[in-house]
């Protein structure tokens, strides 16, 4: 699913409208909405006819959109309430409403808000700024508060439909119907969470001229793109992993990491960290080899601590011309620039630290700042967290992994993590693939086993999970 910016979407307006608009775009989307709003209520109440819509009414097309909606429902029997409570309504929007038999009232004549069936949140689109004034805000919370399920018309009001912030009061959507294109925002948290069930209602819009800002994968993509193995494939062209990882103190870290590669599907892991990690791994994985050999994707960097020797370890790395990982402490020893060819993976914190701006700066707007880490590294650039996002040199669009649930991030997943990238990485594939496939296998596998499992639990999971992918064929 691709996703596209704010001015993408006027452009894509502009050329799909010609010279005037004559409305036939918002009556393309007032169509879909009504239509999406008719199978709500059918679900939610088992009638259309004689149902109850509240319809809250910004000052932009926005309100027109839901105006026109509302108009298309009340001539269906939908007895439809509309209420302004930003500027001026759209005023033909509002002329449809209510020569189809739709009423207007003032919020002051607003009560009993639990009467209404669903509420449509046509309040702000994409003019808006992310935010709702405290009057609105306490509105659209009574609304919650009575139960009533809002359909937010094109995105919730109130998020920032280019990054996916909420720095302010936003509606949160049961359904949200957007037209045209899917937006940044609904794709990013915390926006994301704002969105509920996301409908694209198609209104004309040719894509073809925009590169996407974001590009989402989901699990059907994953398994398809997998590198499964052909077969007559050995054991190097499935991939050799050479994990540096973990430290005296942080041993732990270098036994995860190793549980991903391994876990992941590489060919063979050889580990190179710590003694005090060995004794684990040979007795859990037996197949782990100690020796230094022949490798085809480094990890490196995962629960270092401090090292000593840090910065000409990873220097060595990369001279060798082999891909890599190079993970959370290890971030602090990279060379200025580095290859596309090397995936960095930092979550926000570290991410921050590399960019030398505060956390927040990262949190507000990670799909900038993704970026700027390829900028700043030359590498590509794997933002952890719960929407984890992927951005490589020469492309400007973002690979958005497969979300997971919120119990994947526990201390040592991204060590596991690390570990399913580099076998992704080590079968040939590059930086960028390894890190959409990687972090959505953790993510589909921890949807599939719900529950606070440690990181090394999921990482067999995740075998499981491309053993069940294998066995459907999806490859
Ligand atoms: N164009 C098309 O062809 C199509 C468009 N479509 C629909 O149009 C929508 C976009 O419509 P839009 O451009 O009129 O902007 P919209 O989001 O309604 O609001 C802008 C108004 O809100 C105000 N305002 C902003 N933030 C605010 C805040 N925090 N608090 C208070 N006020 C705030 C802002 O005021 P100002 O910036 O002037 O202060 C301005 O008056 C789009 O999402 C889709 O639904 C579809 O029909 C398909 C065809
Ligand atoms: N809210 C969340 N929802 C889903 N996955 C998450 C969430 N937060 C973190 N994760 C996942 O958990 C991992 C945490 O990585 P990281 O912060 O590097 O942990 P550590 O360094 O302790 O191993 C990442 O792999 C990320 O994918
Ligand atoms: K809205």
């Amino acid at each position: 699913m691709q996703a596209f910016t704010v001015e993408q979407v006027r452009r894509m307006e502009r050329a799909a409208m010609g010279p005037e608009d004559d409305g036939t775009l918002m009556q393309r989307a007032a169509a879909g909405l009504a239509a999406v709003v008719v199978e709500a209520l059918r679900t939610r109440v088992d009638r259309v006819y004689g149902a109850r819509v509240l319809v809250l009414v910004g000052p932009g097309n926005n309100g027109g959109d839901a105006l026109w909606a509302g108009a298309r429902l009340a001539r269906r029997g939908v007895r439809v309430d509309a209420v302004g409570v930003l500027g001026t309504p759209h005023a033909e929007g509002l002329a449809a409403l209510l020569a189809a038999g739709g009423r207007r009232l003032e919020r002051a004549q607003l009560s009993a808000l639990g009467a209404y069936d669903l509420a449509l949140d046509g309040i702000l689109g994409i003019g808006g700024r992310p935010g709702l004034p405290d009057d609105v805000a306490d509105l659209v919370d009574r609304l919650a508060d009575a139960d009533v399920p809002v359909v937010a018309v094109d995105l919730p009001s109130g998020v920032a439909a280019d990054t996916g912030a909420v720095p302010g009061a936003a509606v949160t959507a049961a359904v949200t119907v957007t037209f045209g294109v899917v937006k940044v925002g609904h794709l990013l948290e915390p926006a994301r969470s704002r969105t509920g069930r996301l409908v694209l209602v198609d209104i004309g819009l040719d894509t073809s001229a925009e590169e996407p800002e974001l590009d989402a994968w989901d699990a059907a993509r994953v398994a398809a793109a997998w590198p499964w193995p052909a077969p007559q494939s050995d054991k190097y062209a499935k991939g050799v992993v050479g994990v540096d990882c973990g430290s005296e103190t942080y041993p732990g870290a270098g036994i995860m990491a190793t549980y991903g590669a391994v876990h992941g599907g590489a060919g063979m892991v050889r580990f190179l960290g710590p003694e005090s990690a060995q004794t684990v791994i040979t007795t859990n994985l037996p197949d782990v080899v100690f020796a230094p050999g022949r490798v085809q994707a480094h990890l490196l960097g995962s629960g270092w601590g401090d090292r000593a020797d840090g910065t000409q370890a990873v220097a060595d790395a990369v001279a060798s011309e082999v891909p890599g990982v190079l993970d959370a402490d290890g971030l602090r020893y990279r060379p200025e620039t580095m290859p596309g060819t090397w995936l960095l993976t930092p979550h926000a914190g570290e991410l921050a630290r590399l960019l030398g701006v505060e956390r927040s700066e990262v949190e507000d707007d990670p799909l900038a700042a993704v970026r700027a880490g390829v900028g700043r590294t030359g590498a590509t650039v794997l933002l952890k967290g719960a929407t984890q996002l992927v951005a490589r040199p020469g492309t400007r669009t973002v690979e958005l992994a497969v979300p997971g649930p919120a119990w994947t991030g526990r201390a040592g997943s991204g060590d596991t993590l690390g570990g399913l990238c580099a076998a992704v990485l080590a079968a040939g594939r590059p930086a960028h693939e390894a890190a959409v496939l990687g972090a959505s296998l953790q993510a589909v596998t921890a949807a599939a086993h719900p529950g606070p499992l440690p990181p090394h639990a999921l990482a067999e999971r995740c075998a499981d999970q491309l053993g069940a992918w294998w066995q459907e064929g999806r490859r």
